[in-house]
């Protein structure tokens, strides 16, 4: 039997002790939310789970399970002090030596399908064989006593003891998924996800991911459903745009004039598109003709059907493989971009375009059952959209040939080439994989609507010597038609959070904040609220993460809680409003935040709450992005801006905006050195549970 085969067979699934659309609740927050329907008190009896911690052993730390909907989480009394204080419901308790007693937090965890058991090495997939007291039914104790090296862990999945050498990322060498952490939920490892085992992957290495997505629609009418564009779409014509390198191609004006095959000129037509955007009219062209490209849009600025449109007219133009079953797919294009959802949204659109065409586009992504997966890709592969770590498995399980790769794809490649928080290893490892044909010999295409100066310059390594560089607006710039306001807090976010949301009633809205827990946490108050919040953070089993974003895309739930994960890309219907209940500490994370709304020639709204203890050296570049965008500036934070010593100028991570091609050596330099970035107060609590 083939390995992938195996994975077929008995499986622990993930989702095991969990309501549909519901989970614990944090301990110490006495609440109780569902993912999708605002009814936060129903199943709350079990949920007041204790906050604890532990602070010596060998570095563990966890969280207690997640257990279906009686089941509580073990609280995060330092990271979430402020707000439980705030709230009067720290019910947490610390340990000074890795012994004690919780409440809620363990108890909900063994309650919920042995989540949460305390586990030494023991069996990873299951943590039957931990410590945790499965029959406590009625979870009148749920204590547990810790010796040194022991740890207690977040379901027998998730979150389990981590050795303090395991991979921060993905906890795939710890024991236990220890999830995610940090900003860029989806981001694995500083060094490349393929290096280490997957724990989705292969034998031994973890628990089996059993979920399946639903399929998609394969009615015409919702294959081509869309949202209108807006009032200032005809104002993307006054955009300034900038074309750099040698002979670029003449922009196009209209679609008729892109040279487009009979099926995809009806799919475009079909898909609502009446003129190109300005990314569109000058990014066909440059892509039809051959040429490298580094494209940078705005936000919404239909960046996608970019380079889509092009690379499928030539398939369409000089033929594709047939799409057939074959023990290994030789794609002629790979897209990658760096989340879950983004790349299925990707998939969809490239799905739509070749609708009644011979082209096969397969999406894979990490979360869901590698066995699916591998079926779908082996029923014939085109154009292959992926996120990294699971292109790399794919490749390296022999499913996947790169030596028929004509275009490769880095979407929001910044982020994707980006050392620190991104997918750069992958990256290299992609371009450098065998079979993959030299950047001569393939078409590298890499769009975004930000592009730190750094990163342009590395990004040149991928490209070829004279690509072109496309500038529509200035790089890393807001999107105009966002309405930006930035309201100075104190310590009453939630409230004011609140009294903004219920002042806007029911439309449709993503409040940004920067860590999983605050996501849980402030989508639990939101619920209690009566508001119908769901939430998406890389803590959540893809089938939860799915179910909320459809909750949000169909108006079920109008509030999405969410971390940096729905940060980029995403592309929903009347999203409204984006409340940056957290600021990010990179504008160029602010910048895409905002662009969820204000999209495709529609108006948004984005309200940001900044606080100038943590907030301050993020000042400067919100000016430059605000004033960029003609928004108005605040005038205390002009002040705090201009006051702030030691700050950089345009990111608070040492990076510049380039003003357009580096290779002009334009930027927006500012006359002080760029500094590292001491991450927010939040962000370093998140790092510390998991560390
Ligand atoms: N020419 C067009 N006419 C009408 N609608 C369009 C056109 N081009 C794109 N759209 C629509 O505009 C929306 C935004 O497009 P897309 O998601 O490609 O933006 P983007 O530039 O990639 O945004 P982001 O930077 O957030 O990733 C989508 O719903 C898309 O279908």
């Amino acid at each position: 039997m083939d390995d992938w085969e195996e994975d077929q067979g008995p499986v622990v699934s993930c989702s095991s002790g969990f309501g549909l659309s519901s989970r614990g609740a944090d301990g110490g927050f006495k609440s109780f939310y569902t993912g999708s329907t605002g009814n936060g008190k129903a199943n709350n009896e079990d949920g007041d789970g204790g906050s604890w911690k532990t602070t010596a052993g060998d570095g563990f730390r966890g969280r207690g399970g997640r257990g279906g909907s009686r089941g509580g989480r073990g609280g995060f009394r330092n990271t979430f002090k402020s707000e439980t204080d705030e709230n009067g419901n720290d019910e947490g308790w610390k340990n000074g030596e890795g012994q004690g007693r919780g409440r809620g937090g363990f108890r909900g965890g063994f309650r919920g399908g042995f989540r949460g058991g305390f586990r030494e090495g023991g069996n990873e997939e299951t943590g039957k064989k931990g410590f945790g007291r499965e029959n406590d039914g009625n979870g009148t104790d749920g204590g547990w006593k810790g010796g040194e090296g022991r740890g207690i862990g977040r379901g027998g999945f998730r979150g389990g003891f981590r050795d303090g050498s395991g991979d921060e990322e993905t906890g795939k060498r710890g024991f236990g998924r220890g999830g995610f952490r940090g900003r860029n939920e989806e981001v694995f490892s500083k060094a490349s996800t393929a290096d280490k085992p997957d724990p989705e992957a292969g034998e031994n290495a973890g628990p089996k991911v059993v979920y399946v997505p639903p399929p998609p629609p394969e009615e015409e009418s919702s294959i081509f459903s869309h949202y209108a564009s807006g009032i200032n779409f005809d104002k993307y014509d006054d955009i300034l745009v900038d074309v750099s390198g040698s002979n670029p191609p003449k922009a196009i004006m209209t679609f008729d004039e892109a040279g487009l095959c009979e099926s995809l000129r009806k799919n475009v037509t079909k898909s609502g598109y009446v003129k190109p955007t300005p990314v569109q009219k000058h990014g066909i062209p440059i892509i039809s003709a051959g040429r490298d490209l580094m494209a940078c849009a705005q936000t919404g600025s239909g960046k996608t059907a970019a380079f889509l449109l092009p690379i499928l007219q030539r398939f369409m133009t000089d033929g594709v493989a047939a799409s057939k079953f074959s023990e290994i797919q030789e794609p002629e294009a790979i897209i990658v971009a760096p989340t879950r959802e983004l790349i299925n949204q990707i998939y969809l659109e490239a799905r739509k375009f070749a609708y009644g065409t011979c082209v096969r586009p397969v999406v894979v992504y990490g979360g869901i059952n590698t066995g699916y997966t591998i079926r779908e890709v082996l029923k014939g592969c085109n154009v292959l959209c992926a996120t990294p770590g699971r292109l790399h498995d794919l490749i390296g399980r022999g499913k996947i040939g790169l030596s028929k790769v004509r275009y490769l794809v880095l979407d929001e490649a910044d982020r994707m080439l980006d050392m620190d928080m991104g997918f750069e290893p992958d990256m290299r490892k992609l371009v450098g994989s065998p079979g993959m044909p030299s950047k001569e010999d393939r078409q590298t295409l890499m769009f975004s609507a930000t592009y730190p100066e750094d990163i342009q310059r590395m990004a040149a390594d991928f490209l070829k010597v004279d690509y072109i560089f496309l500038a529509v607006g200035v790089v890393g710039g807001a999107c105009s038609d966002v309405e930006q306001t930035i309201v100075q807090v104190t310590s009453t976010k939630r409230d004011q959070l609140l009294e903004l949301l219920r002042s806007t009633g029911n439309e449709r809205t993503m409040v940004f904040v920067e860590t999983k827990r605050s996501a849980d946490f402030i989508a639990t108050f939101l619920c209690q609220e009566k508001m119908s919040t769901t939430s998406i953070h890389g803590d959540r089993e893809q089938r939860e993460r799915e179910k909320a974003l459809s909750d949000f895309r169909t108006g079920q739930c109008p509030v999405l809680v969410a971390t940096s994960v729905a940060a980029r890309g995403l592309d929903i219907e009347q999203v409204q409003h984006v409340v940056n209940f957290d600021l990010p500490s990179s504008i160029d994370e602010y910048v895409h935040r905002i662009g969820r709304t204000g999209r495709c020639g529609n108006i948004g709204r984005a309200v940001s709450f900044f606080n100038p203890e943590s907030d301050t050296p993020l000042a400067r570049s919100l000016v430059k992005v605000l004033s960029g965008a003609q928004q108005e500036v605040p005038k205390w934070l002009e002040e705090i801006a201009f006051s702030a010593h030691g700050t950089t100028g345009f990111n608070p991570r040492g990076k510049v905006f380039a003003s357009t091609d580096t290779r002009k050596g334009g930027s927006f330099k500012t006359d002080e050195p760029p500094q590292a970035s001491a991450p927010s107060p939040a962000a370093a609590a998140d790092d510390e549970e998991w560390e």
